[in-house]
């Protein structure tokens, strides 16, 4: 690869392509958590800026919710030079003000995935590590997005509205909630709901990238009396819309963030790394050499060689 690809954009149901930049070619990286959802197109900006983008769910859909490679797909995105990721989902709006169409930038998350995503790159080592998830969104990055994104949205011209500062609950699936579970999500203060921010957001963390999640709403999920509840017929009718108005949004914010991250001294792209100095304990001579080994694909700077950890 000539220019190295800083960016990453992790597309969600709806969006499996960025055709309105220019492709130039698939790369599938094995890692040692497996090869990532589907091969990632590098796709080329009018400035010739390369990004990486990546289907979450494969790109003909065929990966549910529960059942997407996360870690292989952050540690796959790291290993071409990303250091961060803009990501796309398809949400339940939990509120009224936030109509079908909707964008959102969320601040927040409500775990409501049920232990069966391995949800940590160390998971299954001898090495125990406790990221840092009380922001689970990289602040900078989400600032720094607003104003652009809000500009997309203008230039579009379709009137769709930017929400700032919501909680996200992300559920199990692949069913949807019930009623009951809909109306509780709302009294604990969630805004938006989806199947797919966990644990992707957590791994990157781990893997100390700077990750933004754009949601855009497609339904009014299940907490509405008078209302029938969410189906995915009733998701589908957004998700093409929506879908357009992403890849707007994308084009517009990736020239300018790529700047942003390519320029040097102070970055505020750069705002997670050395975040997981604090986090991994301290080393012991009973971590396993194998284990070390597979963690430096995603964090070559505690892993790689014989230097202590802490
Ligand atoms: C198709 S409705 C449920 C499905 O849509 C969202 O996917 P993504 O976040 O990848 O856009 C949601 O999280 C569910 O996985
Ligand atoms: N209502 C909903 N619940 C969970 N994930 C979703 N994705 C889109 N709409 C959703």
């Amino acid at each position: 690869m000539t220019e190295k690809v800083l960016i990453g954009i992790i597309g969600g149901s709806g969006l499996y392509h960025l055709d309105n930049l220019t492709f130039l070619k698939h790369v599938n990286p094995e890692t040692p958590w497996g090869f990532p959802s589907s091969p990632i197109s590098i796709c080329s900006l009018p400035s010739g800026i390369q990004v990486a983008f990546l289907a979450r769910h494969g790109t003909g859909h065929t990966i549910s919710p529960s059942a997407v490679p996360a870690r292989a797909n952050i540690a796959a995105l790291k290993s071409l030079g990303v250091r961060a990721i803009v990501a796309f989902s398809a949400v339940g709006s939990l509120r009224e003000e936030i109509s079908p169409g909707s964008f959102a930038l969320p601040s927040q998350i409500i775990d409501r995935t049920k232990g069966v995503r391995a949800a940590s790159f160390f998971e299954g080592t001898s090495i125990v590590a406790h990221a840092s998830f009380g922001d689970p969104f990289s602040g900078k990055l989400v600032s720094w997005l607003e104003d652009r994104v809000r500009k997309a949205l203008e230039q579009e011209g379709r009137g769709v509205k930017l929400f700032m500062d919501k909680c996200i609950v992300c559920m199990e699936g692949p069913q949807f909630s019930t009623r009951a579970e809909s109306i509780m999500y709302r009294q604990w203060g969630g805004d938006l709901i989806n199947m797919s921010v966990l644990p992707e957001a957590k791994l990157a963390r781990e893997a100390e990238l700077s990750y933004a999640l754009i949601a855009t709403a497609t339904d009014y999920d299940a907490w509405r009396p008078h209302s029938d509840t969410v189906t995915a017929a009733e998701v589908f009718k957004t998700l093409k819309a929506n879908a357009d108005t992403s890849r707007l949004v994308a084009a517009t914010v990736l020239d300018e963030l790529h700047a942003a991250v390519s320029a040097s001294g102070e970055n505020f792209l750069l705002e997670q790394v050395g975040s997981m100095s604090f986090s991994i304990m301290p080393r012991s001579e009973k971590q396993d050499p194998e284990h070390r080994k597979k963690l430096a694909y995603v964090l070559p700077e505690y892993f790689s060689g014989e230097q202590q950890v802490n």
